[in-house]
């Protein structure tokens, strides 16, 4: 919708372009959106969407000009239905497929997607590629429809199944032309996001006249530039649990640790939202920080403080943190999963052992329990919540919005509460950190009294 009355222009923001099938092809004959006649839908002024709806990357601004933004602002085209389409609904071929690893609302993306093409646009040939990438090339695909799918939001996992590995880019592509696919949903994390710049990229090639939006899904939050992704949230409710387990555990001995590990690769964000609401974590330690056991301002000393103090501790470790210390073998040094991730050793049975020892090294003739919990795979193999449920929702629909305008190499995701399409080897590059300097990790800091674990 434009506002003539507004001061900010399109030339004085810097949009970024996403790819669109008219750049590529020959085929420019638009269509009229049947949301413009359904009956269900009200289309008020400024329902459709033009290319001049926009969303600020950054919406928090230092007018001083003392906070680093981007001059002229990013901005990303807003997500939603426009007006004309360029797939007639009935040429439509549609292929869905999940890749990685687990995550609440995998389902719900799967079942909003068929729902969303049959009821909103009258898509009929819908498909679900089996196991991840490989899928395209190794099985058939499964045709799809409303009534199949209606209750696969209650259910954990990925019923199209999800795999790791197994990227042949030849091969996916000639499968997806075998077929005669014109339009791919593709749900996965980083890896799968780079995977699907590479399918983009050789459609292009090939002048295929196939469009490929990605939804970002991962448990981990490690995908940049959105809000944060779905199923996120669920897990954190389900670390709780896990969190005030161990707590109980802990209080109820004498001298007793409580120790959580939880998911997160290579950033911390589940550890951290986990100790932020909780209120029981005495100390969390993630990836982005390097943290020490002996000595002044290491782990032993500042439980010991709190065991005196306090009684019990309870301790958050994310998977990915303190790596570096636990002893491994040659061949564990360079283990990699299918997709070529580092394979992690479990930090938390190190830890545990770790603590036994030194406990039984300084407090010879004192009680001493650890508790350790390790619900890595129940935090992400349940049902979304009702937040995420709704947020998948919104995705899905937003992927169909702008693959059926003709968008194509993009992703949709929530910008500061607000759906977006961004172009999708920017969303491959960009890795979603903990912040270890900003508010939030300070709000850790003094939640849970750990030490900063800087050597003096
Ligand atoms: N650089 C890449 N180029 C092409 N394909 C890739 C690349 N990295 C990963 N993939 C493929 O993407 C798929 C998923 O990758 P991966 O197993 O790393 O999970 P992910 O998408 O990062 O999700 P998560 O980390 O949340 O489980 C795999 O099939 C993998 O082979
Ligand atoms: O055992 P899998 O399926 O490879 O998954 C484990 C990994 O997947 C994630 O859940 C998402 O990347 C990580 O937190 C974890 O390291
Ligand atoms: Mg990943």
């Amino acid at each position: 919708m434009s506002n003539s009355s507004s001061s900010i222009s399109i030339s004085n923001v810097q949009l970024q372009h996403i790819s669109h099938l008219t750049n590529y092809s020959s085929q420019i004959q638009t269509h009229t959106n049947p949301l413009a006649v359904n009956p269900f839908f009200r289309t008020f002024p400024g329902f459709f969407l033009t290319s001049s709806d926009i969303v600020l990357r950054h919406n928090v601004l230092d007018l001083s000009g003392t906070f680093p933004s981007p001059n002229p602002p990013l901005a990303y085209h807003r997500a939603g239905p426009r007006n004309q389409i360029l797939f007639d609904p009935v040429t439509v071929r549609a292929a869905i497929v999940t890749c990685g690893g687990l995550c609440p609302g995998m389902n719900t993306v799967i079942r909003e997607l068929v729902v969303g093409l049959w009821e909103l646009y009258g898509v009929r040939e819908i498909f679900g590629i089996k196991a991840g990438y490989r899928g395209f090339y190794s099985y058939d695909p499964v045709r799809l429809n409303p009534k199949m799918v209606d209750d696969w939001h209650k259910r954990g996992g990925t019923v199209l199944e999800t795999s790791r590995g197994g990227f042949d880019l030849k091969k996916i592509v000639d499968a997806i032309q075998n077929h005669g696919f014109n339009q791919l949903y593709i749900i996965g994390g980083d890896g799968t996001m780079r995977g699907a710049v590479e399918i983009f990229e050789e459609l292009k090639q090939r002048k295929l006249y196939i469009s490929v939006v990605g939804i970002p899904k991962t448990v981990d939050n490690d995908v940049g530039i959105i809000d944060r992704s779905f199923g996120f949230q669920t897990a954190v409710e389900m670390a709780q649990q896990a969190i005030n387990a161990a707590h109980v555990e802990a209080e109820s001995a004498v001298n007793g640790i409580g120790l959580v590990k939880l998911m997160g690769r290579s950033t911390g964000h589940i550890a951290l939202h986990a100790t932020l609401s909780s209120r029981d974590v005495d100390c969390c330690l993630i990836p982005e920080i390097d943290f020490y056991l002996e000595g002044k301002g290491g782990l032993f000393e500042f439980l010991e403080d709190r065991l005196k103090e306090m009684g019990h501790a309870v301790l958050v470790v994310a998977e990915g943190a303190g790596q570096d210390m636990i002893p491994r073998t040659e061949s564990q040094k360079t283990e990699k999963d299918e997709s070529g991730n580092p394979v992690f050793l479990d930090v938390g049975g190190w830890l545990k052992s770790e603590l036994k020892n030194w406990w039984s090294r300084d407090h010879p003739n004192e009680l001493f329990t650890i508790k350790y919990i390790d619900p890595t795979y129940m935090i992400r193999a349940v049902p979304p919540n009702a937040t995420d449920n709704s947020y998948c929702t919104l995705l899905a629909h937003s992927a169909i919005h702008g693959v059926m305008a003709g968008y194509t190499g993009f992703v949709c995701g929530p910008i500061n509460g607000n759906y977006a399409y961004i172009p999708v080897d920017e969303v491959a590059k960009a890795k979603n950190k903990v912040d270890t300097r900003d508010h939030k990790w300070s709000w850790v800091r003094s939640v849970s009294n750990q030490p900063d674990f800087i050597r003096s």
